[in-house]
């Protein structure tokens, strides 16, 4: 069993451990249930830089990135650096994230906010808009179409965008549907966790121009973005470049203003 495939096969009995916890109709008396999300796809096409940054404590690939953060204070910091959006890890065993993390972001920041988590169940769309979230991520590598179908519909039914992640060109034809707002290209192979960023560069030219293009994973130096940029990509899913100083805010920022100059 490769990673994947373990921390899919826990999100299954996870998932279904939580929906013998708590109603959906719970999830949508939250009071963040009816407010309208912020779209990221929108704040990337008006952006030169296109951030997104990651809170990320630490990841199968790497341990321990950070493990003393408050993840209100990084949403602030990476707001007021200029990123278009955060990503919030919420998946415990693997990332050390939380749906609380979602949440403390959210009452932090108003900018778009994406639920960072396997989702396998139209049930964590429904947690993800009660915790405040305005993006969901789908992996394709995960998923089958039908899935990606019901998964995306709910989220935009939700007014949430989706980002739908792929690592090759099968996963990409067989995802491609107009409730998807942004492509990313994950340049770490979830499998093997090998990093290259030639991922996101041949698979630009097969991405519609519908679709915002999102370079994801491994990026930690602007001209890497100035690179990538050339093949039309327009966000940049930033974590442990950040995460792996004690001040990420600060790392966004510095990082942020160099690009712009
Ligand atoms: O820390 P990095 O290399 O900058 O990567 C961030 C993000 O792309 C990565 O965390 C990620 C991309 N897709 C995922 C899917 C699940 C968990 C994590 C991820």
């Amino acid at each position: 069993m490769n990673i994947l495939d373990k921390i899919i096969a826990d999100k299954h009995k996870e998932v279904a451990l939580k929906k013998m916890l708590v109603p959906t109709s719970q999830l949508e008396a939250s009071s963040l249930f009816e407010r309208h999300s912020n779209s990221l796809s929108q704040a990337l096409k008006q952006s030169k830089t296109g951030i997104i940054a990651e809170h990320k404590r630490r990841s199968p690939s790497k341990q321990t990135i950070n493990q003393d953060t408050n993840v209100g204070q990084v949403a602030s910091g990476y707001q007021v650096a200029g990123v278009c959006g955060m990503s919030v890890l919420t998946d415990i065993k693997y990332f050390g994230g939380s749906l609380e993390d979602l949440m403390l972001a959210r009452a932090s920041v108003d900018m778009p906010l994406l639920r960072k988590e396997f989702m396998i169940d139209e049930f964590q769309v429904l947690e993800a808009k009660a915790h405040g979230a305005d993006v969901i991520l789908l992996i394709a590598a995960v998923l089958d179409r039908n899935q990606i179908k019901t998964l995306s519909e709910l989220a935009k039914s939700l007014s949430m965008d989706v980002l739908l992640e792929v690592h090759n060109e099968e996963e990409l034809h067989k995802s491609l549907m107009p409730s998807l707002d942004m492509l990313g290209v994950n340049n770490r192979n979830l499998k093997t966790f090998e990093v290259s960023l030639d991922t996101s560069k041949s698979l630009s030219q097969l991405i519609p121009n519908d679709f915002v293009k999102v370079s994801e994973s491994g990026i930690s130096n602007i001209e890497a973005i100035q690179d990538l940029q050339k093949y039309g990509y327009e966000g940049f899913l930033i974590g442990e470049n950040f995460m792996k100083t004690s001040n990420p805010g600060k790392a966004a920022n510095d990082f942020i203003k160099n690009l712009d100059a």
